[in-house]
């Protein structure tokens, strides 16, 4: 075979392999692997990761005979690789007993390889590891320039794709942190408006499904805008923060609570019984009298809408959910009126939503 054929040979089976997203990193790799053994006629193909001079197997190809697997560890001065990274080039050894420098190298003593082929693996302008082929049989010929041609193009493809999947990752982070601040209350940390409609569509859907009960809640701070005054908008920003932790604590794992806005809280709370909502408000409204931020105790005032889906409701969950957020917020309206520092209930069923 011509050298052009036997190039075009590694191309064509270089861009099949890396062509294959479908088949993942891992497998791409030992395909890669598979395809250096095949070329260079040797019996162990390797791309190592190499740190504080642990070289460390990320993956390989090897006989059934011979130990290694991904994860395997050695001192990198055990390898043939620590001249490989040292030279900064590729490396390639036909016949290592009769080299007057390396006959007496460690991995040659050790592990008495006879001939080796690498290459250095870079990422972000630092060694990664290296990519290498090696035997413990004699190389019968020289190892050709296309030989050379072929490990490099399969080491820049390793490198563009840790690089690719790095980048992959940095973006999936981002997005995670990006949807976590969008829903997220940037003063409080709770889940904000957005998050909490998110959570009910999913829930009040749920509910209405097991033909279950639930209470939706709205809290608002008594007075607030004198605490603003009186202390200044900065506590008035502790006092919000607090009470927010406060019923974070004060609720059940499986119960929800977000800022609606303003000095405004919502609280969701499945499966609740109408006889335990009494204690879970008393509760609420003892553990934020006890907050020592201000002089005097704060108190709050809540509207809460309990009902029950024992015949389900058959509208729109989005409708069902306004017509729950108008009577929490009409009850709350009823305990302001009341003289606050108390909480009004209505108890529905969801049928009769008009
Ligand atoms: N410090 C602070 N104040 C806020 C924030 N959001 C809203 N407020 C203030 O909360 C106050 C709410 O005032 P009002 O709606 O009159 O209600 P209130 O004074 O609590 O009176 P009632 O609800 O009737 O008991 C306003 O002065 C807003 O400026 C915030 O993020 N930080």
């Amino acid at each position: 075979m011509t050298e052009y054929s036997e190039s075009e040979q590694v191309i064509r089976r270089l861009y099949q392999i890396t062509n294959d997203y479908d088949e993942g990193f891992d497998n791409q790799l030992k395909s890669i692997l598979k395809m250096g053994l095949e070329r260079f006629h040797l019996d162990i193909g390797i791309l190592s990761k190499i740190k504080d001079n642990v070289y460390v197997i990320k993956q390989c190809v090897c006989p059934d005979e011979v130990p290694l697997k991904p994860g395997n560890q050695f001192e990198l001065g055990l390898t043939y690789c620590s001249v490989t990274c040292n030279s900064d080039t590729h490396l390639a050894l036909e016949e290592v007993g009769k080299s007057d420098v390396l006959g007496k190298h460690p991995a040659y003593m050790e592990f008495g390889l006879e001939s080796y082929i690498g290459i250095p693996i870079r990422f972000k302008g630092e060694i990664y590891g290296t990519l290498n082929f090696s035997s413990s049989a004699a190389y019968p010929r020289k190892f050709k320039d296309i030989d050379i041609d072929s490990l490099q193009l399969m080491a820049s493809w390793i490198e563009v794709e840790l690089i690719r999947r790095h980048q992959e990752k940095l973006l999936i982070e981002l997005n995670r942190r990006l949807e976590e601040k969008a829903s997220t209350d940037s003063l409080t940390k709770i889940p904000n408006r957005r998050s909490l409609y998110k959570h009910l569509r999913k829930e009040v859907n749920r509910v209405n499904r097991n033909h279950s009960r639930a209470a939706l809640v709205m809290i608002d701070i008594d007075h607030f805008k004198k605490i603003n005054d009186k202390y200044g908008h900065q506590t008035g920003d502790k006092a919000l923060i607090a009470v927010a932790r406060v019923l974070q604590n004060a609720l059940r794992d499986y119960d929800f609570v977000g800022r609606y806005g303003g000095e405004e809280f919502m609280l969701w709370l499945p499966e609740v019984e109408p006889g335990q909502i009494d204690n879970i408000c008393a509760r609420l409204m003892k553990d934020i009298a006890e907050i020592s931020l201000l002089k005097e105790p704060m108190t709050i005032s809540s509207g809460i809408c309990a009902f029950s889906c024992a015949t389900p409701y058959i509208g729109s969950v989005d409708h069902m959910i306004d017509r729950l957020t108008a009577k929490a917020d009409q009850q709350l309206y009823e305990a302001k009126s009341a003289g606050r520092n108390c909480y009004r209930l209505e108890l529905i069923r969801a049928h009769e939503i008009e």
